[in-house]
């Protein structure tokens, strides 16, 4: 699976959020997505899924565009946003029904990983439960179990690491590391610092809707002449305005 981005500009009807936004993921790539609150991170997973449409530019996995064939291309994607989404009136069973039935992946391996997950997260004896009785916590662990147990070639997530216990956030940096391995592909949007620069083989630093910076972790270095630096020290001297292309 290969993720393209080639010169997207777009945002939201005459608000133009995004400018001239290109990067690639490949098969077995994490890619994190940084920036500060209102860069566009959100803003650009929204036109990757489809739900805005770039005004210039073009989207496509493994060269398809969204427009070739939705059915297509939206399977290939399973997706955690920022906020917990759920049917009130759903179980957490019901919930991860639903999304197999969607996904149509209602078969033994699918439900074998969503109880893997369900045990690894602690939820295992909540399946009757309505998720509007979860802590915050929970309800992102629902979430990632929803997505995580099918088998996308593409994995989203929007700020994966807000909202999660410590053992839930080594647990989910496990997961992110076996999809990889898998040959899946994930993007990450994320303020921790810390755990992208672990996690990641690509960066794209997003600033007011354009692309500062990107690459694996040494080109970005190279990009901002600091060829020692931490992600966050880069990062910080980005967002102070320190650095002029
Ligand atoms: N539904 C919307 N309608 C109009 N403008 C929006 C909408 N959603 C977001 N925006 C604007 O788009 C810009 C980028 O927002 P976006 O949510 O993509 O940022 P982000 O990088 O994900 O930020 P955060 O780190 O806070 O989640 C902001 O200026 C925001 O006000």
């Amino acid at each position: 699976m290969s993720l393209k981005l080639l010169h997207v500009s777009g945002g939201y009807s005459n608000l133009l959020i995004l400018r001239d936004v290109s990067f690639e993921i490949k098969k077995g790539e994490v890619l994190a997505l940084i920036g500060l609150n209102g860069a566009g991170k959100s803003t650009t997973i929204k036109h990757i899924l489809g739900l805005l449409t770039p005004v210039s530019g073009k989207i496509t996995i493994d060269d398809q565009t969204i427009s070739n064939d939705f059915s297509a291309y939206e399977k290939k994607i399973a997706y955690v946003p920022e906020q917990p989404d759920f049917y009130r009136q759903l179980t957490l069973q019901e919930h991860l029904d639903l999304v197999m039935e969607v996904y149509r992946s209602d078969d033994d391996k699918t439900r074998n990983e969503a109880k893997r997950l369900l045990k690894m997260f602690r939820l295992e004896d909540k399946l009757d439960w309505l998720p509007v009785h979860f802590s915050k916590g929970m309800q992102q662990k629902m979430m990632l179990t929803a997505a995580l147990m099918l088998d996308c070639e593409l994995l989203i997530i929007d700020e994966p690491f807000v909202g999660l216990d410590p053992v839930a956030i080594d647990d989910l940096i496990k997961l992110i590391n076996e999809k990889k391995k898998s040959g899946k592909s994930v993007l990450m949007s994320t303020h921790i610092l810390a755990n992208a620069q672990n996690l990641a083989d690509q960066f794209v630093l997003l600033n007011q809707g354009r692309v500062q910076a990107q690459g694996n972790l040494d080109e970005v270095r190279q990009t901002v002449g600091m060829p020692k630096a931490s992600l966050e020290e880069i990062y910080l001297k980005l967002a102070k305005g320190e650095f002029k292309q």
